[in-house]
Order: structure tokens, then sequence, then C-alpha cells
């Protein structure tokens, strides 16, 4: 297992990669090119220029997250042809550069959604929270200006402003794809990209839907080892795998993540690791990593990991906004770099006990 940090790169990020290269454990970084649109093809240059800064501080790129797959492949959209040709020409590009590993998500519109940014916590931390009235209070528009508003004045993944601007048209292309029509779409991607995939030695890796129930009325299709049992069966290609994401999968209690993560041996090709806190069906709040912080074992989970033999990369998922640092909400310096030192501390106590 490989323990990195998620950084967005210079200019969207607070936080820079001398500060993560003093993290004890951490020797890599999960990057993107966060201009790109959906769609696009990667300018080389671009992605070399990204290798070279991560390299200069003493770092490597241990993989992409995301490339993101765009609308008009989700929907089987007349461009989708096109968009997979730019999308199979970047992952070779990628590998040329020896990054190997691509996070993607295929859920409609919005990568993940939450209804606050900042909420505080007894302690006066501040964390992401989810809860399923307050979601169904609001628009679509609506969500994108909180939580645009909201973010510190960072670009928010998966919110870009160029997309959501356009928020009523992606939901009216959505119109006539229900969950099976998606699942075919996601198959039909995967099937065309599996051979560049297979030759180029890149692992595809496709995140949990966040929450793991339909939101606005879009289709969910990867919310539980039913759906990830299906999708690993009927595309078997060990290049296509899973972003194992305990905190997105956690928003239902009852998805057993350690036995989740058995079903998964050898497709888990990268790890996100967060804790959540439940308090109602519906709600949950983001909380430290610690197990007894919120509702998840880190304990059985991170065995689970090291019984299947994962080795891919690894990372804190989000982390709350402590001890005054103003950064992207989930995604400062201090608690992922704590999430770190813990998670580094369960696994070291695994190996040895
Ligand atoms: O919630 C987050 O911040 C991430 O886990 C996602 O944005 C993730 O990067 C994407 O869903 C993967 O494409
Ligand atoms: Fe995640």
């Amino acid at each position: 297992m490989k323990m990195s940090l998620r950084w967005f790169g210079k200019g969207h990020d607070s936080i820079s990669l001398e500060q993560i290269r003093q993290i004890p454990g951490v020797e890599g970084v999960i990057t993107t090119l966060y201009d790109q649109a959906p769609g696009a093809d990667w300018p080389l240059e671009k992605i070399q220029k990204i290798k070279k800064d991560v390299a200069d501080s003493g770092l490597s790129i241990y993989g992409m997250e995301s490339v993101n797959v765009s609308d008009e492949i989700k929907v089987a959209h007349g461009e989708r042809d096109k968009h997979i040709e730019n999308y199979i020409s970047t992952l070779k590009k990628l590998s040329n550069e020896g990054i190997n590993m691509v996070c993607y998500n295929f859920m409609p519109v919005f990568d993940w959604t939450r209804s606050e940014l900042a909420k505080v916590r007894p302690d006066g931390s501040t964390v992401l929270a989810y809860d399923q009235e307050k979601v169904d209070k609001i628009q679509p528009k609506e969500m994108f200006h909180r939580i645009d508003g909201d973010s510190n004045g960072f670009m928010m993944p998966g919110w870009e402003p160029e997309r959501m601007s356009k928020v009523e048209e992606l939901f009216a292309l959505y119109e006539g794809t229900d969950n099976e029509a998606l699942f075919q779409n996601l198959k039909y991607f995967l099937n065309a990209i599996m051979p560049t995939c297979e030759q180029y030695g890149v692992k595809m890796a496709i995140h949990i839907d966040d929450p793991v129930w339909s939101v606005f009325g879009l289709p969910r299709i990867i919310k539980n080892k039913m759906d990830l049992q299906r999708l690993i069966t009927e595309v078997p290609s060990p290049y296509n795998g899973i972003t194992l994401c305990t905190g997105s999968l956690s928003s239902r209690p009852d998805n057993n993540i350690p036995d989740i993560i058995r079903s998964l041996k050898g497709r888990i090709h990268f790890a996100h690791m967060r804790n959540t806190k439940h308090t109602a069906p519906g709600v949950f709040e983001e909380s430290a990593h610690l197990s007894s912080d919120g509702s998840l074992d880190m304990y059985e989970i991170m065995k689970a990991f090291v019984e299947v033999g994962f080795d891919g990369p690894i990372r804190p998922d989000h982390g709350r906004a402590i001890w005054g640092e103003v950064a992207m909400p989930g995604y400062g310096l201090y608690d992922r770099a704590l999430g770190s030192q813990y998670l580094l501390g369960l696994l070291e106590a695994i190996r040895k006990g």
C-alpha cells in the first residue's frame, strides 16, 4: 500500500508539494489536470509539466483523480465515440509518462452531493455533511450556487462552473437514461478502453457513488456489493477495477465494507479512507479518520485491505477543517496529514501483529 495525498495542482490547491513532502510516509500524490473539461484529449505538455513539478519536489504521481468521463459518454450522446477516442489518447499519454492508475466516476451531472460544506462540530472543527431532507428542499441549480458559495473561493472537484452553468441542460440530457441504460453505457465505455488499458498497463478505478442512492431523481449504479460484483463480472479484465471509497460506501450503514473489500480481491486499484458519523437514515457527517470519531471501524477495514493483498495507492479522503486552516472544504492539509499518520499506524500494527 502506498500512502498518498490528493493534490489539485499549482494554482488550484492551497497546499504545496513541499508541505506534502514533509508528511512522514507520504511519497506520492494523486493529482489531475484540473483545467481539462470532461471529454478532452489531455495535452502531453501539461502532463509532462505536472509530472516535473511533482518530481522536482521529491514526490511521484501515483495516479490521476480524475480523468473525468463526459456526460456525453454517460448518456450515449452522438459525441460519445469522439470523447472515448480522446480518453484513449489521454490514457496512452499518461502511461507513456509512467502514470498507470486512473480514477473516474460514472455519476450523472454531480460528482458528489452534500447539503453543507462547513457543519460545525462540538469541538469547533467543520465538516461536510448530508441531510436528505435538506437536499429534497432545494433545486439542483441552487445546490450549485450553495456549493460554489461555500467553497472558500476554491473550485470544488466535479462542480466546475462551466458545466454547472448548464445544469438544466445536463438534467435534460439524462432524460430517458435509467439505471440499466447508464450501466450499459458504462460497459460500452469500459469495453472500448480495455484493450488500451491492457496494452498500456493502465488500471481503471471507478469511484463509488456518493451518496449511494439516487439524488434529484438521477440514476445511480455503483452503490453496493451487488453493483460492484456485476461490474467486475460483466467486464472481467483485471484493468477494470474499483476506487474503494469507504466514506461513500458508508453513506448506507448496511454496506458491510470489510466484506465488500474481500469480495473485490484483486480488483481494487485505489483506496479512499474516510470515516463518517451517522445520525439517522439519510443523514451523516464526515468525521476525523479515527474509528472512535465516526461510525466506521477503520481497523477492520484496513485489515481487509491487508488480507486481500491490496498494494495500490491509498489516501486519506476528506478531512475536517481544523486549526483555522482555510482550504478547499474537505481538502485542507492538517486533518488529512493527521489521518495519514493514523492510517499508517493501523497498517504497521496489522502487519506486525
Ligand atoms: O468526494 C471527493 O472529493 C472525491 O472522492 C470525488 O470527487 C472523486 O474524486 C470523484 O468522484 C472521482 O471521479
Ligand atoms: Fe472518495
